[in-house]
């Protein structure tokens, strides 16, 4: 049996391996929150859920703290508006100060399109980090055509959000271009999720 504080040690070294051409050979010894941001289809479930795998922390989809009412919203092709989004805003940060108070890693999916949104967030805790997927409107469009079961309905609804997406500039977030296989997004994010740590701490 190692001595607790030694197994402590390893457990908090997180080794990542290489993926795709970029070195993830980056480790976090701290808990954190980070946000995976950006319109729909833009792979915040996708890059999410690996990222949280590679951090080893716990995903939560934002998506399905959704209210009824929103779903049925979007299902019908409607965008949300500021007040659609209120709630929903609030309960992610309490889910980020959760994980702050726990000191547990944990990613969150969140569309946290304007600047707003993200203070509000950041709410749960300062040292939020997030991770933005940037793409074009063509590529995205061309992901949102080729998913099917989902309740995001037609390219009215992507022209809203684009239009709503306030990007945020490097104080607020490591942006990541999403016209890239899955696994160099993946590595990318994690990538810089890691200096960004680095730098606040
Ligand atoms: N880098 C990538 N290369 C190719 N396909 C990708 C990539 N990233 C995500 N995808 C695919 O694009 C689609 C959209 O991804 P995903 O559902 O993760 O986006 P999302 O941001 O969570 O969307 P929403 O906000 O609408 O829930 C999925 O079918 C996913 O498999
Ligand atoms: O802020 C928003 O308008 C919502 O969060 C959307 O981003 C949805 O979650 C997404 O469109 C589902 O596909």
């Amino acid at each position: 049996m190692l001595p607790v504080t030694l197994r402590a040690q390893q457990c908090s070294e997180r080794r990542i391996a290489k993926r795709g051409n970029v070195d993830m050979n980056e480790s976090t010894s701290n808990p954190q929150r980070v946000i995976v941001m950006g319109v729909s289809g833009c792979g915040k479930t996708s890059v999410g859920e690996r990222l949280a795998e590679a951090l080893e922390g716990r995903f939560i989809d934002g998506d399905t703290y959704h209210s009824a009412t929103s779903v049925a919203k979007m299902s019908r092709g409607e965008p949300l508006n500021d007040d659609d989004r209120a709630g929903w805003l609030t309960r992610l940060s309490e889910l980020v100060r959760e994980g702050r108070d726990n000191r547990e890693t944990v990613v969150i999916g969140c569309s946290a399109l304007k600047r707003e949104y993200r203070d509000l967030l950041r709410g749960g805790d300062d040292a939020l980090c997030f991770v933005h997927l940037a793409g074009t409107r063509e590529v995205l469009l061309e992901r949102l055509k080729a998913r099917q079961d989902h309740f995001f309905k037609g390219e009215a609804m992507l022209d809203s959000q684009l239009a709503t997406l306030e990007s945020p500039g490097t104080d607020e977030a490591v942006t990541v271009n999403i016209d890239a296989s899955l696994d160099d997004v993946v590595a990318l994010s994690v990538q810089g999720v890691s200096q960004r740590t680095r730098h606040a701490s």
